[in-house]
């Protein structure tokens, strides 16, 4: 880093494309990431996809590639100060920068979703100040997915996806467990968003032949979809398998074990339910032989209280707790509190060591690093048939597939085990000495091969700022196929006959294009206006500031007498659902009752999805009204506009998440979904589509959108902008400049 902020152009070196040094960016949002020792189990989301980058990057970083790192930036006093710093060196080379978006606190992944549009553009900022753009983005997990998706629309930088964990995977089997058969409305979410990634990615790289084929198999794939390549990850072969120091290991064990000496049944995997570690614990506690027999040790994450744990990992902690109390395990197994990231190879050695075994009875396994880890140890492993062990245990023949499910299954396999001494040397010799497979540098070198294939011959990004640069011939939205125009409608569309018009002679040649409107009205005062004005009706109306959907007919700007009233049109009575299920809109009206800076609008301007107040205090009440409902642990949309109105909307129900729902349901790319506004309710869908539109007589509020090169400002005012913006994203004839 310079002084300035901005990052310096990365060193030259090898890992060429076409000549150039290969510039690679990583996205990966949830966790806790920093350098040095990371405290994996930390939260429930600081886990395998971490390990699996770091040590991607520094195989990378040794093949000579040039790597930066982008996470999220949180302020959480009990997680550690580290995370808040904009950035640090995480291993000589590569930088990590921390992204800043509007939640200051700790997020974790099924609340990332309320960050990230802010993330979007603090990351398209940060990427136009390096010196030079990246050449490829890498992105881990769904939400980073869809930060990378956003920057291929806006920056045409192409995109290289690793979910590491799909969410269609979890959702059968959350439909298998008693009281869960309806996937949550955020894994809903973020299935929606695997399958938009899945759709866009430029490369998908798997882990294994079973997630290939079975986990992205639950999604749909069209036949132009991108290569899925499976290039499994490595380990680090010789930290785990050279001899490590094992005396803080054994002290910490000694204390929990009447007889330390005993074979150890290893569990080591994050405190979350999908691990399984409960099973494991019901299956050795009811098998009196097997407790006679081995200890049982599990190591899952570092704590302090538990009772200062949150969520998932408190849970399944807690629940430990119970079970061994419960069948009063104390002497046979160990529980301990901590382990450092340098303990680790110690553990797994110290339980071959015993002649043990590891067990990771997970419901799902999409690929496994700790299998990997064990086998490196020397350690024969009992591995859950579902997911990427499959792969591990053909090639390593180090131990048992079991059916996590079926408790006697573990049991006959550890007994199994433990009884043939033959059998279980040659499972650790043979491990030990198959997963050499495993290695990064062979990840690394299958990795630059794949990447090549992006990278030549080289790609056109979108220009960054339009108004230096030529008008973007990648756009090709005056194409034949169908693109979506989401205006807003006063001030925008309407406020100007003349414009309206010339608009209305426009969107007759453009009869391809689908045309929605969107407004903080409501629906029927919404339509009574456009009525009023002449207006061309829309084949949607997006109302309330984007709470409601209504859908025409049929192409009903050719026939507008037949629809008369917005009654005419169908609600969308699945956006309401969808909404309404992502937040507690009665606790938020309770805790924005005692705000003294809003006073509510009247009853009309209320809706399921909508809660609308007046303010005098100006923009910087909306910090203020997302921290107090972030104190009282709710999320919502707020929107300010126009100097005096605030909106709170259910998450993601504002103008922008509307566009994006109804581009869905008319099956439009993203990538061609145009947005155009004037006011601060217009910010989010100017975010949240491909190209905006800010009209010339914007409110200031607008202003901020200036440095992103996905928003043209027009010169001409109101629907004559919007004619000017169209044409300047369709490539046509307005010699127009952007302006900020
Ligand atoms: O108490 C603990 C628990 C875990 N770990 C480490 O954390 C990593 C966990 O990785 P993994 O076993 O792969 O599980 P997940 O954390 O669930 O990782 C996800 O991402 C991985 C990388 O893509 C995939 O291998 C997994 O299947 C996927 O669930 C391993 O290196 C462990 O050694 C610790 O150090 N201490
Ligand atoms: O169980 P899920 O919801 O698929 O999540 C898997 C988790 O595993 C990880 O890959 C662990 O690092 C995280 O990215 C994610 O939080």
């Amino acid at each position: 880093m310079d002084n300035s902020g901005h990052e310096k152009e990365p060193p030259a070196l090898a890992g060429t494309s076409n000549g150039r040094p290969l510039y690679l960016v990583h996205i990966a949002l949830q966790g806790c990431i920093k350098s040095g020792d990371i405290n994996y189990g930390l939260t429930a989301d600081t886990g395998g996809h971490i390990r699996y980058l770091l040590e991607e990057v520094r195989a990378l970083q040794q093949a000579g590639v040039n790597q930066s790192v982008v996470t999220r930036a949180f302020a959480d006093a009990n997680l550690g100060r580290e995370y808040q710093q904009q950035s640090e060196i995480l291993m000589p080379g590569v930088t990590l920068h921390r992204l800043r978006g509007q939640c200051p606190g700790y997020l974790c992944k099924e609340d990332m979703h309320c960050d990230l549009d802010a993330l979007t553009d603090a990351l398209a900022l940060w990427l136009q100040k390096l010196p030079r753009l990246p050449d490829v983005l890498h992105a881990h997990y769904a939400d980073a997915g869809l930060l990378a998706l956003r920057m291929r629309e806006r920056l045409g930088i192409p995109f290289i996806f690793t979910a590491h964990s799909l969410g269609a995977v979890k959702a059968r089997w959350l439909e298998s467990v008693p009281g869960h058969s309806v996937a949550a409305p955020a894994l809903k979410q973020r299935m929606a968003v695997e399958q938009r990634v899945i759709d866009c990615a430029d490369l998908i790289v798997a882990s294994s032949e079973d997630e290939a084929t079975n986990q992205y198999g639950l999604y749909s794939r069209t036949d132009c979809a991108r290569p899925i390549r499976i290039n499994p990850p490595g380990c680090d072969l010789k930290r785990f398998g050279e001899p490590a120091m094992r005396g803080r290991v054994v002290a910490s064990l000694r204390r929990f074990l009447a007889d330390p000496d005993k074979p150890i049944l290893l569990c080591l995997a994050r405190p979350v339910r999908k691990k399984n570690i409960i099973g494991v614990i019901d299956a050795y506690a009811r098998d009196p032989a097997l407790r006679a027999r081995a200890n049982l040790v599990i190591f899952a994450g570092t704590r302090g209280d538990i009772q200062d744990q949150e969520g998932e990992c408190a849970e399944v902690l807690q629940a430990i707790v119970d079970r061994i109390e419960h069948y009063d395990l104390y002497g046979s197994v160990a529980f301990p509190k901590q382990h450092l990231a340098d303990d680790v190879p110690a553990i797994y050695q110290h339980a071959a060591r015993s002649g043990g075994l590891f067990i990771n009875a997970a419901f799902n396994e999409p690929f496994g690093l700790t299998f990997i880890e064990a086998a490196a140890a020397g350690l024969p492993i009992i591995a859950s048939c579902n997911g990427g062990a499959q792969d591990i245990l053909s090639r390593c023949q180090n131990g048992i597939l079991i059916d996590p499910e079926n408790s006697s299954a573990i049991t006959c396999a550890a007994h199994d085990l433990l009884d043939d001494r033959k059998r279980w040397s040659r499972c650790a010799r043979g491990g030990k000495d198959a997963v050499r497979y495993y290695s990064w540098q062979r990840h690394a070198r299958q990795y630059l091969r794949d990447c090549s294939m992006l990278t030549s011959p080289p790609r056109r990004h979108l220009p960054l700022m339009a108004h230096a640069s030529p008008r973007p011939s990648l756009i090709r939205l005056a194409s034949r196929s169908s693109s979506l125009l989401v205006t807003d409608m006063d001030d925008t569309l309407l406020g100007d006959a003349a414009a309206l018009l010339e608009f209305t002679e426009w969107l007759k040649h453009n009869r391809q294009l689908r045309y929605a409107v969107a407004t903080g009205r409501s629906a029927a005062a919404a339509f009574a206006e456009l009525l009023s004005w002449h207006a061309p009706l829309p084949d949607v109306l997006i109302s309330s500031v984007g709470a409601e959907i209504h859908w025409a007919p049929i192409a009903p700007r050719y026939k507008v007498r037949y629809i008369d009233k917005v009654d005419r049109m169908r609600a969308d009575a699945g956006w309401a659902e969808q909404l309404s299920a992502r937040w507690r809109r009665d606790a938020c009206a309770a805790v924005l009752a005692r705000c003294p800076l809003l006073r509510k609008q009247p009853a009309e301007a209320q809706g399921r999805n909508k809660l609308s107040y007046f303010t005098d205090a100006g923009p910087n009440v909306v910090p203020l009204v997302r921290e107090q409902l972030a104190r009282a642990q709710l999320i919502a949309q707020v929107v300010y506009s126009h100097d005096h109105f605030i909106d709170v909307l259910a998450p993601g129900g504002a103008k922008g998440g509307a566009a994006e729902h109804v581009a869905r349901c008319l099956e439009i790319p993203a990538a061609r979904v145009v947005g155009a506004g004037n006011s601060g309710n217009d910010l989010d869908l100017l975010r949240r589509t491909a190209y905006g539109i800010a009209v010339a007589n914007r409110d200031t509020d607008l202003q901020a959108l200036a440095p992103l090169p996905s928003v043209y400002f027009s010169r001409a005012p109101h629907a004559a902008g919007l004619v000017e913006g169209m044409c300047y994203w369709q490539g046509g004839a307005s010699p127009s400049v952007k302006t900020g």
